[in-house]
C-alpha cells in the first residue's frame, strides 16, 4: 500500500516555484531519505504532506487522503524540524504528558528511557534548551510518538556527533519493532544512509531520482588513473565530476552505464574503478558545473 502519492505536484510562491510537476510515491513502513541541495524544495514538499501547506496543483494523497488542515492525516502524522515549538511554560515533563493523550502510539516508556539517556532535564522549559539539546528533545519526541507518518526535516540540526549516532540507531531500533513509514531529509546522507532503504533526490522542485539505496549505489562509479589513458576510455560517458591529481592523474567520476565487459576492459586496461558513496553520489548528480569550488579561484 502506498501511504504517499504526489503526481504533478506544484508550489508556487510569489516569485518562483519551489516545487515543480513532482510525482513519486511511497509505499508504507519505508524509510524514505528526501535529498537534495538548499533551496531544492524539501521542506516545502515535506509541510504539504504534514498538512501545513496546500500544493498549487497537482494532486497529493496521505493514507489516500489529502492532507492538507486534514484531521485523520493530521492525528496519523508528526512532522518534526528544530523550528517545532510548544507552549512557553510546558516543561519537558508537560509535553510528554501531553503527547500521550495525543498520539495514539505513544512510547510512554521510551520517551522517559530517551530523555534520561540523553540527559535531558525533564523539569526544564522547552524554550531554555540549547540547540542541541532542542533538536535531541523534538527528534525523541517524533521517535516515540510512533506515528504511522513521521516526517524528520533535518532533525540533527545542533545535535554534537555521539547524540547523533545515538539518535539514528534508537530510531532504527524502534522502526524495527514498530515498522512505521519515515521521510528522512538530511544534508548528511552519509550519517544516515545505513537506515535508509530508498533515497527520493529532488533538485530545484523536480523529481531527480527516486531509488532504493543499492541503486543509488549503482547509479555513479569513479575512476583514477593516467589521463592521457582514463579520457579516451570515458568518451561519450556521461562525466560529473573530474579532477586532476598530481600532474598526469585524474578522479572521474561518471553515471554508470557501463557494462561489466566495459568495466573490464578498462580495469584490464590500468584504470583503477571505485565506488561513490551515496551522499558523493547525490551531490554530484545534483551538480549545476562540472567543476567546482576551484573554478572560482581559478578565474574561471
Ligand atoms: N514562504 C516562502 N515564500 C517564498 N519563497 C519560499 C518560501 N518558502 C520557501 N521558499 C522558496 O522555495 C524554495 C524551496 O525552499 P525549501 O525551504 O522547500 O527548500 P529546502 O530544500 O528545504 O532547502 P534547505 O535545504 O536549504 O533547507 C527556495 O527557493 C525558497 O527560497
Amino acid at each position: 500500500m502506498n501511504v504517499i502519492e504526489c503526481k504533478d505536484v506544484t508550489k508556487s510562491y510569489r516569485r518562483a516555484n519551489a516545487l515543480n510537476g513532482l510525482s513519486f510515491t511511497i509505499e508504507e513502513n519505508k524509510i524514505v531519505g528526501l535529498v537534495g541541495r538548499n533551496g531544492a524544495g524539501k521542506t516545502t514538499l515535506m509541510k504539504i504532506l504534514a498538512g501545513f501547506l496546500r500544493e498549487t496543483s497537482g494532486e497529493v494523497n496521505v493514507f489516500s487522503e489529502r492532507p492538507f488542515n486534514h484531521l485523520f492525516v493530521s492525528a496519523n502524522s508528526i512532522f518534526i524540524d528544530e523550528h517545532m515549538h510548544f507552549p512557553s511554560k510546558m516543561s519537558l515533563a508537560d509535553i510528554v504528558k501531553e503527547a500521550n493523550y495525543f498520539y495514539k502510539n505513544w512510547a510512554c516508556e521510551l520517551a522517559d528511557q530517551l530523555i534520561d539517556y540523553f540527559n535531558l532535564d525533564r523539569h526544564r522549559l522547552h524554550k531554555h534548551l540549547s540547540k542541541g539539546q532542542r533538536s535531541t528533545f523534538n527528534m525523541l519526541i517524533g521517535i516515540a510518538s510512533r506515528c504511522p507518518l513521521t516526517i524528520l526535516d533535518e532533525p540533527a540540526a545542533g545535535m554534537d556527533t555521539a547524540v547523533r549516532k545515538d539518535m539514528y540507531r534508537a530510531l532504527l531500533k524502534d522502526y524495527i519493532a514498530y515498522p512505521r513509514t519515515i521521510l528522512f531529509s538530511s544534508h548528511h546522507i552519509e550519517e544516515i544512509e545505513d537506515i535508509l532503504e530508498e533515497v527520493l533526490l529532488i533538485d530545484e522542485g523536480e523529481k531527480h531520482l527516486h531509488l532504493s539505496m543499492d541503486d543509488l549505489q549503482e547509479a555513479t562509479i569513479g575512476f583514477t588513473g593516467k589521463e592521457a589513458l582514463v579520457y579516451p576510455l570515458l568518451i561519450d560517458q556521461d562525466i560529473l565530476s573530474a579532477k586532476k591529481i598530481g600532474r598526469e592523474d585524474v578522479r572521474v567520476i561518471a553515471k554508470n552505464r557501463f557494462t561489466t565487459e566495459g568495466l573490464q576492459t578498462m580495469k584490464q586496461a590500468g584504470v583503477h574503478l571505485f565506488s561513490v558513496s551515496a551522499s558523493d553520489a547525490c551531490v554530484h548528480l545534483t551538480a549545476k558545473t562540472s567543476g567546482g569550488i576551484d573554478d572560482v579561484f581559478n578565474g574561471s
